[in-house]
C-alpha cells in the first residue's frame, strides 16, 4: 500500500536546483505550476526568477510550513491539495516544473498533455524507465505514450541525477525530462481523434507483428506496398517502427482506406481509456 510519505524523495543540494533551471528556459516572464513542492526547495530558486508560481502539495504538515515560509513572497501560492484534482489555468500560458509523485506518473502526464491548453514547457524530474516509455526513440524503442504524444510535444531528457541526489535514496534511476509543446503539430488538427484511434486499435488488436495488427485495416497488398514504401518488415512488431513512419503509415490510412475499414477503429482510443481506469479503480490503493 502507497503512503504519501513513498512519493517523498527530496532534493537536498540547491546548486543541484539552481543548475536545473539553468537548463530549461524559464523566465521572468513565466508562470509556473509546480507539483509537490514538498520542503520547498524548488519553489525557494524558482521564486527569485519567475512571475508567478502556483505550488500544490497534497501532504498537510508539509502544505502548512510551506504557507508560512512563502508567506511573504508576493509571488508564490501554495495550494493544499491534490494536483489531479487542480484545475490548469485556461486563459494563461504556463510551464510545469517539478520533482513529480512517481506513483501518479502517468495521471500527471495525461492530465498536462490532454488538457484544451497544455503547459508550453513542461520540466520534471521522472523517473528513468518512465521517462523512456514516453520519449521512445532515440531513448528507447516507441510505445503508444510516445506515438500518442510526438504529433504535438517534443521529449528530450536533459539531466540523468545520481540516487544519492534524493534523501531518501529512492531504488530507480531519475532523470530530468523536458517535454516542450510544438509550435506547429505535426497531424492535421481535424485528424486528432482518428490518430488517437489508429494508434490505440494498433496496440490493442490481437497479434504481435503489423501483419496481424492491421488485418482487418490494410488488405495484404496495401500492406506490402506500404513496407516497401515507408520501409518496414510486415512481421515487424509496432514499437519498432519510428513515429516518423507511424506518421506515415497514418496518411495512407486516411487517404487510401475505405471509410467503412476507418470506421473499425472508431471507438479504440475511448475504449482504451476505459479500460485503464478500471485497471486504475482496482489498483487504487494510495492512502493519506
Ligand atoms: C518527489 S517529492 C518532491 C518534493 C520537493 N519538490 C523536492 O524536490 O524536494 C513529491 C512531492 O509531491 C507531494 N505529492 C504527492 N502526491 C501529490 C499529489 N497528488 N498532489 C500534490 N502533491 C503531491 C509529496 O508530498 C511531495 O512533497
Amino acid at each position: 500500500m502507497i503512503k504519501i510519505r513513498d512519493t517523498q524523495n527530496f532534493i537536498y543540494n540547491r546548486k543541484l536546483v539552481v543548475d536545473l533551471i539553468k537548463k530549461s528556459n524559464i523566465d521572468k516572464n513565466d508562470i509556473i505550476i509546480e507539483i509537490g513542492p514538498g520542503k520547498g526547495i524548488i519553489t525557494n530558486e524558482l521564486a527569485v526568477r519567475v512571475k508567478r508560481i502556483y505550488g500544490i502539495e497534497y501532504d498537510v504538515h508539509l502544505y502548512e510550513e510551506l504557507k508560512s515560509r512563502f508567506l511573504n513572497v508576493e509571488n508564490v501560492e501554495i495550494i493544499y491539495g491534490d494536483f489531479l484534482e487542480f484545475n490548469l489555468l485556461e486563459k494563461y500560458k504556463y510551464k510545469v516544473f517539478s520533482n513529480i509523485p512517481y506513483n501518479i506518473t502517468a495521471k500527471i502526464l495525461l492530465k498536462l498533455t490532454s488538457f484544451s491548453n497544455p503547459p508550453e514547457d513542461i520540466y520534471i524530474i521522472i523517473q528513468e524507465e518512465a521517462a523512456r516509455k514516453y520519449a521512445g526513440n532515440p531513448y528507447n524503442r516507441e510505445s503508444m505514450r510516445s506515438l500518442l504524444l510526438k504529433p504535438y510535444f517534443e521529449f528530450k531528457i536533459i539531466h540523468r541525477f545520481r540516487k544519492t541526489d534524493f534523501t531518501p535514496v529512492p531504488k530507480v534511476n531519475s532523470v530530468f525530462l523536458h517535454i516542450k509543446k510544438r509550435k506547429n503539430i505535426l497531424i492535421d488538427e481535424n485528424s486528432s481523434d482518428l490518430y488517437n484511434n489508429f494508434i490505440a486499435y494498433i496496440f490493442s488488436s490481437s497479434g504481435n507483428n503489423l501483419k496481424e495488427k492491421t488485418k482487418n485495416i490494410f488488405s495484404f497488398k496495401q500492406l506490402k506496398r506500404l513496407s516497401q514504401d515507408i520501409g518496414f518488415q510486415i512481421t515487424d512488431s509496432p514499437v519498432n517502427l519510428s513515429f516518423e513512419k507511424w506518421l506515415k503509415i497514418f496518411q495512407y490510412f486516411i487517404t487510401g482506406v475505405s471509410t467503412d475499414k476507418q470506421k473499425l477503429i472508431y471507438n479504440a482510443y475511448a475504449k482504451l481509456l476505459n479500460e485503464q481506469s478500471k485497471i486504475d479503480k482496482r489498483n487504487r490503493n494510495f492512502k493519506y
